[in-house]
């Protein structure tokens, strides 16, 4: 079953037609990378599918349910998507174990388990040993995976990621995408935004977008170069 859903969507900002009548659907399991050349509508095509925009016309579902149906989006983006963006949004006041607690806490999640659900994602990404630290105190590579970890806790299965490895090393990026790949074989469903094939090297499939259409889509998975 799809995790996420677009349907003939269009997105109109004034006279700009961001995204022209675009389909997508991304499974449990399904790592999809969206190219394009700048301007194409990749970020916009991200934040409809994450219900953070609506469409101007069109369909998005996230867990077969219709967001235009939803009465408190903010509670279904909360329960079900990760966001994980280039510039972080890391809470410079938080440590980054609170940063990962925020958003279960504003779920009502009590504090001392949300900690613990923290430290056991912060682990799984890999940075346990860095919870108490403060953002500024944390290399890039440490703080991208802190907002890795923030998108995944609680079970989310939807996981958007907006260039992700754009401020980091290539070895480091490769490790985002490891991570992102092993969520994905646990059962999540990705769409990642990238500029670099290397990184859409990981995915099942690849969507290209021109001039706020789908130009091509393909079901490559490259094998070779991981
Ligand atoms: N809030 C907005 N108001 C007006 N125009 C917008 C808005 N958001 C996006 N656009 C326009 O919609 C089009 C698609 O933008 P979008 O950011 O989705 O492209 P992109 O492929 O993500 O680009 P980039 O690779 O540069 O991030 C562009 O022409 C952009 O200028």
């Amino acid at each position: 079953m799809s995790v996420v859903e677009l349907r003939d969507v269009t997105r109109e900002h004034g006279q700009v037609h961001a995204l022209k009548g675009v389909s997508l659907e991304v499974s449990a399991g399904e790592l999809v990378a969206v190219m394009g050349p700048s301007g194409s509508g990749k970020s916009t095509l991200l934040n409809l599918a994450g219900g953070l925009d609506r469409p101007t016309s069109g369909v998005v579902t996230i867990e077969g349910e219709d967001l235009s149906r939803v009465k408190d989006l903010a509670a279904l983006r909360r329960g079900h998507v990760g966001y994980v963006f280039q510039d972080l949004n890391l809470i410079p006041s938080l440590t980054a174990a609170e940063n990962v607690m925020l958003p279960r806490e504003l779920d009502g999640v009590r504090a001392g388990r949300a900690r613990a659900e923290a430290l056991a994602v912060l682990a799984e990404v890999g940075v346990e040993e860095i919870a108490g630290r403060f953002p500024e105190e944390l290399s890039g590579g440490q703080r991208q995976r802190v907002a890795i970890a923030r998108a995944l806790v609680g079970e989310r299965r939807l996981l958007l990621a907006d260039e992700p490895t754009g401020a980091l090393d290539t070895a480091t990026g490769d490790e985002i995408l490891e991570l992102l790949r092993a969520r994905c074989d646990a059962g999540a469903a990705v769409l990642l935004v990238t500029h670099e094939p290397r990184y859409a090297a990981w995915a099942d499939r690849v969507t290209y977008l021109r001039d706020g259409l789908v130009a091509e889509s393909s079901a490559v998975r490259l094998e070779s170069a991981r």
